[in-house]
């Protein structure tokens, strides 16, 4: 195979058909377009799921996604193992690979029919015994417990309430006890295997299933295995808030969509005596919060695809609109969208059909939109709300990416919106990759106040739901630690990552040492100027004839909102190849067929490192890379990153060795105290927050391959350069500033 990789990572290059050998290394990566399996635990183990799980591999296309898959022009198309976003190449090997793949899929879809289908003309998958639904959840890791159950005591009958005085001291023992057991009980609810039940189990609507099923989505992924039976509407109306925590890239955001555009759909249908007392007017009745802008718009996109057609309104909350609650003029719960954005919110209302009428125009103010569910950030809801000191009308509050909405940098905009939303039958549900037992506590606490404060409010249970270990990385990601030394050293080793030789077909060639990475991937830093700085140093790295500076970028938060959407866009359609970046993306944005996550500056948490890597081996691809540059600065707080590489190369079957981290180093690290922990996740590395560069040593730290010596000498010259033309100027008599006095 040619050296030169990037001339044919270039999706301009025509791919020469005549030699008729595959044209790509059998390597399997995660970019490679095939469908991978979407489970992480146990699918391979258990009998009861094989038939569901194997569909995975192969779901059935409809609609738009098995259209572009069809008739691209050959010269387009790119091998599989290039095709970083698309679905997959063309080479002989592929195509026998696809023949084979259908005829599995169409033996799938014929054996599939005995679970349930989307017409709903067939049953239910019956009903599981006990043994059997424990046995499914812990082969794929699924831990249900019940948090709190807030019953309301029955008032007691006067001669009970004499001797409980009695045995008060007694009773109350009884209760902490059975409290602390309430704690431990565990819930097996009977696993989603297949989402053809989702209708005729839970009689979702037909448009829904339909939308699901186009999106290619077959088999569930463990938390929506569980969390879907859970959550989905029951005869007896009762669904139970829930903290849930799962891998990253397992498919959190359809496990809160799919019941919140049930549960809408419901209450749209009138079947709530609240909303037929509202005259049908509908109003917003779900909260999203995601933490960035970035991934607020990406639960949009989920939520419409979910929509579509159902006449349910998604919209993302963008600076300067307004959320307007019951006013005289009965508009309940529609948003002021300002005349500067209204254009924007015209095109999202011209992709629904369903929208026609729901726009009001007002001359000065711009237009009223409403809608069903919004998402948003919380800063921007928590302005929008300003005119809303109340929201009667939601039931369904989704905290994505719980912990860090519940972190002191956003909690107190998170809980007033909490608060906000003062409907009785509020539903909220929390999700992350990482939950602390702080934020446990918090929304134990959060939920509790609410109940006091409000006697109407139902008493649901509180669960936890937690998929595979808590604290490692996906199983599907290799990890690599390397020590760089410095900054310089940091830089040659992502140079080295970035070089443009082609990976060697032998399995360990991601794994190996001096392996490149082959992209696209990300690379985080800890600071802005950072990001700049080395987005500008490795923007030459990629040769002219592969598209050159063009595929390298930045995006950070100091960016406006169209230059990130662009950004993301062309990220997303796989122009841009390497993306710097801060932790602004580290968290829930999902980018098909990432190869690989660098870390050019350390997470400043655990948490952080989960959050960072779970950017690659989404879904269950298998190859995403996860490498961490490290330099003397970074070894005090490198401990816990060690460790969760440490246990996620365990859980993956690994031993440690040169992928993982050697248990030697392990012990050799010293272990941060929980003050540098602090300090560490506030401020990251001291030496590199901005700043610091232009101290005592700070040249160190700075993003360049450039020595201290060779920058000392280019001042110099520079200072000299600037003297002489000074000089020259002075003795020419011009003024400095050059300016030539007011006209008479
Ligand atoms: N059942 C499924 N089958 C196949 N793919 C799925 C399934 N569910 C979700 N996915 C895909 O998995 C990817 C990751 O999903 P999602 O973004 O919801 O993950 P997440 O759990 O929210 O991750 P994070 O913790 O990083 O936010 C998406 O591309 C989504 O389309």
């Amino acid at each position: 195979m040619a050296a030169d990789i990037f001339k044919l990572l270039s999706r301009s290059t025509k791919l020469s058909k005549s030699t008729g050998q595959p044209q790509v290394p059998s390597q399997k990566f995660p970019s490679s377009g095939e469908p991978a399996h979407p489970q992480i635990f146990g699918h391979s183990t258990s009998e009861d799921t094989t038939l569901a799980t194997e569909t995975a591999y192969n779901p059935p296309k409809i609609g738009r996604k098995r259209k572009r898959g069809q008739a691209a022009p050959v010269e387009d198309e790119l091998p599989a193992e290039l095709d970083f976003f698309g679905a997959g190449g063309t080479t002989d090997n592929i195509a026998n690979g696809r023949d084979k793949a259908r005829l599995e899929r169409e033996q799938d879809q014929r054996a599939l029919k005995n679970v349930g289908t989307v017409n709903g003309d067939e049953k239910p998958q019956e009903e599981m015994d006990e043994d059997k639904r424990r046995r499914i959840l812990r082969e794929h890791k699924v831990k249900i417990t019940v948090l709190e159950e807030w019953k309301i005591p029955e008032p007691l009958k006067p001669q009970e309430r004499k001797s409980k005085k009695k045995r008060k001291h007694k009773e109350e023992e009884e209760l902490l006890k059975a409290a602390k057991k309430k704690a431990k009980i565990q819930l097996y609810p009977q696993p989603l295997l297949s989402f053809r039940e989702l209708r005729p189990r839970y009689n979702i609507s037909r448009r829904l299933a339909e939308n699901i099923e186009e999106q290619g989505y077959a088999v569930p992924t463990e938390v929506q295995m569980a969390a879907l039976p859970l959550l989905l509407e029951r005869d007896d109306g009762q669904t139970p808030d829930i903290l849930s925590v799962a891998p990253t890239g397992s498919g959190k955001t359809l496990a809160f969509l799919i019941p919140v555009m049930d549960g809408i759909m419901h209450l749209r249908k009138g079947s709530s005596v609240e909303i037929q007392e509202r005259d049908g007017e509908d109003g917003p009745l779900a909260i999203i919060v995601a933490p960035t802008k970035e991934l607020a718009s990406q639960i949009v996109n989920e939520g419409r695809k979910l929509a579509k057609g159902t006449g349910i309104k998604v919209t993302l909350m963008k600076k300067g609109m307004e959320l307007i609650v019951r006013s005289q003029s009965k508009t309940n719960g529609s948003i002021r969208v300002p005349h500067d954005l209204n254009q924007n919110n015209n095109e999202e209302a011209d992709d629904d059909s369903d929208d026609e009428g729901e726009t009001e125009r007002q001359s000065s103010v711009g237009t009223r939109v409403k809608s069903h569910v919004l998402v948003s950030t919380p800063l921007t809801l928590v302005h929008a709300l300003s005119a809303a000191p109340s929201l009667p009308t939601i039931h369904y509050l989704v905290l994505d990416e719980a912990d860090v909405l519940l972190d002191p940098l956003f909690r107190d905009q998170t809980l007033s919106i909490w608060n906000t939303c003062s409907s009785p039958h509020l539903r909220v549900s929390l999700w992350s990759a990482t939950m602390g037992s702080n934020i446990e506590a918090l929304t134990r606490n959060t939920i509790a106040e609410r109940h006091s404060m409000n006697a109407e409010t139902d008493r649901t249970p509180l669960l936890r739901l937690v998929v595979g270990l808590r604290d490692t990385a996906l199983p599907t990601i290799h990890h690599k630690l390397i020590y760089s030394a410095n900054e310089q050293g940091k830089l040659l080793a992502l140079r080295q990552l970035l070089r443009p030789t082609v990976p060697s077909t032998s399995k360990d060639s991601l794994t190996s040492p001096s392996a490149s990475l082959r992209p696209p991937f990300l690379v985080f830093t800890q600071t802005i100027p950072r990001a700049l700085a080395l987005a500008a140093e490795i923007q030459h790295s990629i040769p002219p004839s592969a598209g050159g500076e063009l595929r390298v970028a930045c995006l950070h938060a100091d960016m406006s909102d169209t230059k990130r959407d662009d950004v993301m866009t062309r990220f997303r359609k796989g122009e841009v190849w390497v993306l710097v970046t801060t932790d602004l993306l580290a968290r829930g944005v999902d980018f098909r067929g990432i190869n690989g996550v660098v870390n050019y500056d350390i997470p400043t948490s655990a948490a952080g490192y989960i959050h960072r890597v779970g950017r690659t081996g989404r879904a269950g691809r298998e190859g995403g890379v996860a490498v961490t540059l490290y330099a003397e600065e970074d070894l005090p707080f490198l401990k816990p990153i060690a460790n969760v590489v440490a246990a996620s190369e365990k859980a993956r079957g690994a031993d440690g060795g040169a992928e993982g981290v050697q248990e030697w180093l392990l012990n050799a690290l010293p272990t941060p105290s929980k003050r540098e922990k602090k300090m560490l996740k506030k401020r990251g590395v001291e030496a590199r927050r901005p700043g610091m560069e232009s101290g005592k040593g700070g040249g160190k730290v700075r993003i360049s391959t450039k020595s201290g010596f060779e920058r000392k000498m280019e001042h110099r010259r520079r200072d000299a350069v600037n003297a002489r033309r000074r000089k020259e100027r002075e003795q020419a008599g011009e003024d400095e500033s050059g300016f030539d006095g007011f006209d008479d």
